[in-house]
């Protein structure tokens, strides 16, 4: 039930980590109509989730529960059997995505001061089986209104190169993914920025073969923590062109595929110290760099008390009240790089407490220890 304006709702939607919004006039358009407002985001089972699939993806569902939109996950079964993820074992995808995988939302969630039980999770094979020959004529659709050059350049959506050679199964990823889309009646779907391509194409076939427009919502991602010096040279100079740049980003996002890049809901504290302190972090440069990206956008995301940062060296004691303080100070080289990591480090480490509960001592114990034993990361 939305009973607030609808400014109050498109402020929530652009509210950070959130990089765009297609677009908020749409979105207010959608709101004039009094349609309710359904948003999903979908995830393939592989892997750990880390601060960039749990915490920053989480937030945004926070901010849309937070001004009363239904809120989603799906959990990509079919497509991340699809894309050879677990061992390409379906069976086993499932057990995850029903075990550890939301179990890992759920706390990522709560951790980004949403609320789990007022989220709904829906399993792909599960929607496929309920809607049966519908949803197959959803995606027959999407594809008689794409061609097939476009979906060979959408399969960077999977984590693949359009040169790498490709399952016929992984060209009807897209479209199965666009056809979810309007097999659940969203309206609002959500996805890091590597995901633009799959929405584009929504936005593009919605009102002509489903009767509606969605608003994608895209958010930021968060760097990987290996970022290199040459990485970060390549992006500077991408600045002006927007899709060099987001190419360059989706290539050194933190990756569970990576783990060295990424810090995974359930490391230990010394776990998340070690990976910190061997992170890209340039002394006084403020953009690209991933340990002030962390601060940015997770640790003063909803913090009211402020951060004080020590000086190991000397002892001396600052504290920033908000993040362009400490974005200033930085600059200004009044912070060590060093001191900076074992400051973000310890702070995440706080932050992430729940999950390191429910993930070592708590009932989530056993999920972990099986994706454990899988050994398998993609
Ligand atoms: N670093 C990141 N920051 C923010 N969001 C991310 C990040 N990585 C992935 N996401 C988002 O999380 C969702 C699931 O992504 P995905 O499963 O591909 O993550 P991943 O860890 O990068 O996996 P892989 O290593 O297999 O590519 C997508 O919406 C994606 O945009
Ligand atoms: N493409 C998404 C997963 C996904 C699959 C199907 C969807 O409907 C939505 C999202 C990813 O890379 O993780």
């Amino acid at each position: 039930m939305l009973s607030l304006d609808p400014e109050t709702i498109i402020s929530a939607a652009l509210r950070e980590p959130t990089e765009e919004l297609l677009t908020p006039d749409n979105l207010r358009k959608l709101i004039e109509t009094g349609v309710p407002l359904n948003h999903y985001i979908g995830f393939e089972i592989s892997g750990f989730v880390h601060l960039g699939t749990g915490l920053i993806s989480m937030q945004k569902v926070a901010d849309l529960q937070s001004v009363g939109v239904k809120t989603r996950i799906f959990l990509a079964d079919y497509h991340s059997w699809i894309n050879k993820k677990l061992g390409g074992d379906l069976s086993v995808i499932r057990r995850v995505a029903g075990g550890y995988f939301k179990e890992a939302l759920r706390v990522s969630l709560k951790i980004a001061g949403g609320d789990p039980d007022k989220t709904e999770f829906i399993l792909g094979s599960e929607l496929y089986e309920k809607l049966g020959v519908d949803y197959f004529t959803n995606v027959l659709r999407v594809s008689m209104e794409t061609t097939l050059s476009r979906i060979r350049r959408s399969v960077t959506i999977l984590g693949r190169s359009e040169s790498e050679a490709l399952s016929f199964a992984q060209l009807l990823y897209v479209p199965m993914q666009v056809a979810d889309i309007f097999s659940m009646n969203v309206n609002i779907p959500q996805g890091g920025m590597d995901q633009r391509k799959a929405h584009v194409i929504a936005i593009e076939v919605g009102e002509k073969v489903f009767g509606y427009k969605p608003v994608a919502l895209h958010h930021k991602l968060l760097p990987g923590l290996q970022m290199t010096k040459e990485d970060w040279e390549k992006l500077s100079a991408a600045k002006s062109n927007a899709e060099e740049f987001r190419d360059l980003l989706a290539n050194i996002k933190m990756s569970k595929s990576k783990p060295e890049t990424a810090i995974f809901i359930h490391d230990s504290e010394e776990e998340i110290k070690r990976k910190i302190r061997s992170a890209f972090c340039p002394p006084g440069e403020t953009e690209f760099n991933p340990v002030l990206e962390l601060a940015r956008l997770i640790i003063f995301r909803d913090r009211r008390e402020p951060l004080e940062i020590v000086n190991k060296k000397t002892g001396e004691k600052k504290t920033f009240e908000n993040y362009s303080q400490l974005e200033e100070a930085y600059k200004r080289k009044e912070v060590h790089p060093l001191d900076l990591k074992e400051t973000v480090a310890e702070e995440l480490a706080k932050l992430l407490k729940p999950a390191r509960k429910t993930f070592l001592e708590g009932p989530g114990r056993s999920f972990l220890e099986e994706l454990r034993e899988l050994k398998i990361t993609r």
